[in-house]
């Protein structure tokens, strides 16, 4: 029997240029290791079947919600002369879904990176990323790429839509706190309010992209300095462009005043909005405490911490 491929990744959070990056403008986001994706692809005796906590059974019955994730996979078995193998894909995540932390990229890279595994072939990371596009745009419509290219990466990314990502030096003396409306935010939607916004008007619509852009180059030197405070600064100001293009949400700006309120330097909603998740940047230590209670407090469905502190 052959051995089982196995293919991993991670979930994403986008600290500045959501939306934007769709655009052309550029976005940092970084990987949030404790979050993570396996996929294991078994021989079996017969049938094509998948396992996951929300789809159990064959390939052909997967519901309209997963054809990215079918068609991916009918792709790679094609790609390897294997449209009639059996398999058994069990993927195991404890990533949300539909919660702008990347879910159905993650799922996509560790899919293609499983059965690379399964037939013993290397796979550039170019070629993952134009694999797993695959599943993005039939469930996203028209993604810049963005979350493909995090997944893909372990370090923190500088993105343009259609480049390479380049690796950012993340060294952080501070805290990331994403926190769950536990409403599901879905990006295709969102990504369709923002174009409807552009349609609508475009000069305005325009600007809040262009501003958000300015604000991700910002970020970036930010970052390298090390300066909380500015990077704080920066997201509340793409917060509120966001939310002038439509984005936010009531239970997002709830918990993001709440964050600002109990003392963190910046917060925004973090992916697609219109839901899903927000992130606050504090200092380490009692700050990070008073905010992740006040985030609790104002009714945050979950609520997870990420230190970019010493990454380098
Ligand atoms: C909203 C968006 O900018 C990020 C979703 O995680 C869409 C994309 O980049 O494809």
């Amino acid at each position: 029997m052959k051995k089982p491929g196995i293919g991993v990744s991670h979930a994403k959070v986008i600290l500045l240029g959501e939306h934007a990056v769709v655009y052309g403008q550029p976005a940092i986001a970084l990987p949030l290791t404790d979050l993570a994706m396996t996929v294991k692809i078994e021989s079996r005796e017969a049938g094509q079947v998948v396992l996951s906590k929300a789809y159990q059974g064959p390939l052909v019955a997967m519901a309209e919600v997963y054809e990215g994730i079918r068609q991916l996979i009918n792709r790679l078995l094609k790609h390897f002369r294997a449209d009639e193998m059996p398999f058994t894909m069990t993927i195991t995540s404890n990533i949300p879904q539909e919660r702008g932390m990347g879910s159905s990229a993650a799922t996509a890279i560790a899919i293609v990176r499983a059965f690379f595994n399964f037939f013993d072939e290397p796979l550039p990371k170019q070629d993952l990323q134009r694999w797993a596009s695959i599943e993005e745009s039939i469930t996203h419509g028209s993604p810049s790429g963005l979350d493909t290219a995090t997944a893909a990466h372990d370090e923190a990314v500088w993105f343009i839509k259609g480049q390479q990502p380049e690796k950012i030096d993340m060294s952080l003396d501070g805290t990331l706190i994403l926190a769950d409306t536990g409403i599901q935010g879905q990006t295709g939607l969102a990504i369709s309010v923002v174009r409807e916004n552009l349609t609508n008007d475009p000069e305005t619509g325009q600007h809040h992209i262009d501003q958000i852009g300015e604000i991700a180059k910002s970020t970036r030197t930010a970052i390298a300095e090390n300066n909380l405070v500015k990077i704080g600064n920066y997201m509340n100001e793409a917060q509120s462009h966001l939310s002038a293009l439509g984005i936010s949400h009531p239970k997002l700006d709830e918990l993001i005043n709440a964050a600002r309120h109990a003392g963190a330097l910046g917060a925004k909603l973090t992916g697609g909005g219109v839901g899903g998740t927000m992130i606050a940047l504090t200092t380490n230590g009692e700050q990070t405490t008073r905010v992740i209670k006040a985030l609790e407090d104002a009714g945050a469905q979950e609520v997870w911490t990420q230190n970019y502190t010493n990454n380098k």
